[in-house]
């Protein structure tokens, strides 16, 4: 890995010790951190080296996937650490800060090479640009790169804006814009999965395929973000970057051995084809929906509109269903739906591809559930293949059998170790280009204004259920049904069999790796 110094913006804020210092530490302890790594961070806070360095350990220690467990390690880790006050508007501040970043890099021996972290609000990323420029801190001798949290923009207009404020000081190829879902780790295996099973392949396209449902459901409500959540939104929050980048990693056409280069491109292209909507016509294909109070779990929860900092008569939506379609050659005639909100039944990410039924059914064959390829990403890192078999007791009716694909081989790595691994070394495979982010913000941009203007109704639905009842008209009208609550259908199903085969016969296959089969 290229030895860089990495220069983190918002050093004291949430995602820093929640994600970033976890990460950072388990690519150490992994060694994919180069020797004598800087990190210099940044905040309003008047924090000593000391201070910062206690947060950092603190961090880990609450949430590092791994704890520390090796004081030494953890000294080696914490030392890299150097903490700067610096207000964002103040030039002054940069002049200093590229002081502290030079004489690191010399007391390390290191070459300029700079990765700008912007932990920040995006309304900071246009003047942090700015000052890095002008303040020399980009460099000359080695690469410089900025790493940038989303939201990127508000609407189509906001996101171009800040796009061109940007671009005055960082080239494209610079810019690696984070959107977490693609560096989990499930999500990055996609593009595998298909090219390295033909049999998957074979099957990847409208020939085959009838429907793809795409899922992304939360317990947790709005916490502590009324402030940013009541601007934005399921659809700016959730379904503009990461529904529709699972979207486009599904169903890009990956060559083998793809570059960071092509798989963007393809990604493009999907976006390209995707079916606008047009105005007027949002309702039909979009629902909207925001949590009244309910139970997760047993536990009571409150409503949206109770949540703390969430302004009176409030009319954002916590939950986003819609229908959409890809012209193009693979797509053409298989609807996508595509749903994702706050304070639902369960946590789960989850993509689920059905097949389309045989040609020819008569009689009990009518009834033949549909083979479903099931591609858990969160919390559950699961590929699930349901097929059909005859019910032991009576031939005429039909089993789902689940073959369960499965890697827990080892703990795998958080999407933002993935993430910053990558940056570190300049492979931006898995970050969004500009192209998609702009794609995508034009895909949303008639629903934004149908949500403003009113023309969507905003559905109230029970906190720990599945959605409005309203989302069901979307695959109703296709003549599908959204495939939920499988998990408790899966478990009395393997319960049944269990009871039923006897043990003798039964396959047991425990997986080790992915690729090798569990049968339950
Ligand atoms: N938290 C999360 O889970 C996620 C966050 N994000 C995005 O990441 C970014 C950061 O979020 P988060 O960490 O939660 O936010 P926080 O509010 O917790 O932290 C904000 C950080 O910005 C710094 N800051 C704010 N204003 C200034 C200023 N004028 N000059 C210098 N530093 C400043 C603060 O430092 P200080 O107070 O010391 O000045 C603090 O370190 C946001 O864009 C957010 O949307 C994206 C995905 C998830
Ligand atoms: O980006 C965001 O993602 C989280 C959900 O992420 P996950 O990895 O837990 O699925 C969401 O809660 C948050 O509102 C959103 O900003």
């Amino acid at each position: 890995m290229n030895a860089a110094s990495f220069v983190l913006f918002g050093a004291t804020g949430d995602l820093a010790k929640r994600k970033i210092y976890p990460a950072l530490y388990n690519l150490f302890v992994d060694g994919k951190l180069s020797e004598g790594f800087s990190v210099v961070g940044l905040g309003r806070r008047a924090w000593s080296d000391e201070t910062f360095q206690a947060n950092v350990e603190q961090a880990l220690y609450d949430f590092s996937r791994r704890k520390p467990a090796d004081r030494g390690e953890l000294a080696r880790f914490v030392r890299a650490f150097r903490f700067q006050v610096l207000d964002i508007d103040r030039a002054e501040d940069y002049a200093q800060l590229r002081e502290l970043v030079e004489r690191r890099e010399r007391e390390l021996g290191l070459t300029p090479n700079r990765m700008f972290y912007l932990s920040v609000g995006p309304e900071y990323f246009g003047t942090i640009a700015n000052h890095i420029e002008a303040s020399g801190l980009g460099g000359a001798d080695g690469w410089k790169r900025l790493v940038i949290e989303k939201p990127f923009g508000h609407d189509l207009a906001s996101a171009r804006a800040l796009n061109a404020k940007l671009g005055e000081t960082f080239a494209e190829e610079e810019i690696y814009r984070i959107d977490h879902y693609l560096g989990k780790p499930m999500v990055q295996k996609l593009e595998l999965l298909q090219q390295s099973n033909p049999v998957l392949q074979a099957l990847w396209s409208n020939h085959y395929i009838a429907n793809v449902q795409i899922t992304a459901s939360e317990t947790v409500g709005v916490e502590t973000r009324a402030g940013y959540y009541d601007r934005a939104g399921a659809i700016r929050d959730m379904f503009q970057n990461h529904m529709l980048q699972l979207l486009m990693m599904l169903t890009a056409q990956l060559p083998k051995n793809s570059t960071a280069e092509t798989v963007r491109f393809k990604k493009k292209k999907v976006m390209e084809a995707l079916d606008p909507l047009q105005q007027g016509q949002v309702a039909a294909s979009v629902v909207r929906g925001q949590y009244a109070a309910g139970a997760i779990a047993g536990v009571p929860v409150a409503g949206y509109a109770d949540e703390p900092g969430i302004p009176a008569g409030s009319t954002n939506d916590t939950y986003v269903a819609a229908r959409l379609t890809i012209d193009d050659a693979f797509w053409r005639g298989v609807p996508f739906y595509i749903r994702t909100g706050k304070r639902l039944q369960a946590k789960s990410t989850r993509i689920v591809i059905e097949f389309k039924p045989p040609l020819k059914q008569s009689g009990a064959d009518a009834a033949q559930p549909p083979n479903l390829l099931i591609i858990d990403i969160n919390p559950n890192e699961t590929i699930t293949l349901q097929l059909n078999a005859r019910d032991t007791q009576d031939k005429a009716r039909f089993r789902p059998l689940h073959l369960d694909l499965r890697d827990d081989a080892e703990e795998t790595p958080e999407a933002y170790e993935n993430l910053i691994g990558d940056a570190l070394r300049g492979d931006a495979t898995f970050f969004a280009h500009w192209d998609e982010v702009e794609l995508s913000w034009r895909w949303v941009q008639p629903i934004l204004e149908a949500f403003a203007d009113g023309e969507v109704p905003l559905h109230p639905y029970e906190a720990g259920g599945h959605g409005p009842a309203a989302a069901d008209a979307l695959t109703a009208r296709d003549g599908y049904r959204w495939w939920q609550g499988e998990d408790e259908a899966r478990a009395a199903e393997t319960e049944r069999a269990q009871a039923e085969i006897p043990q003798e016969h039964a396959v047991q296959e425990h997986t080790k790796r992915a690729g090798e089969r569990q049968y339950v």
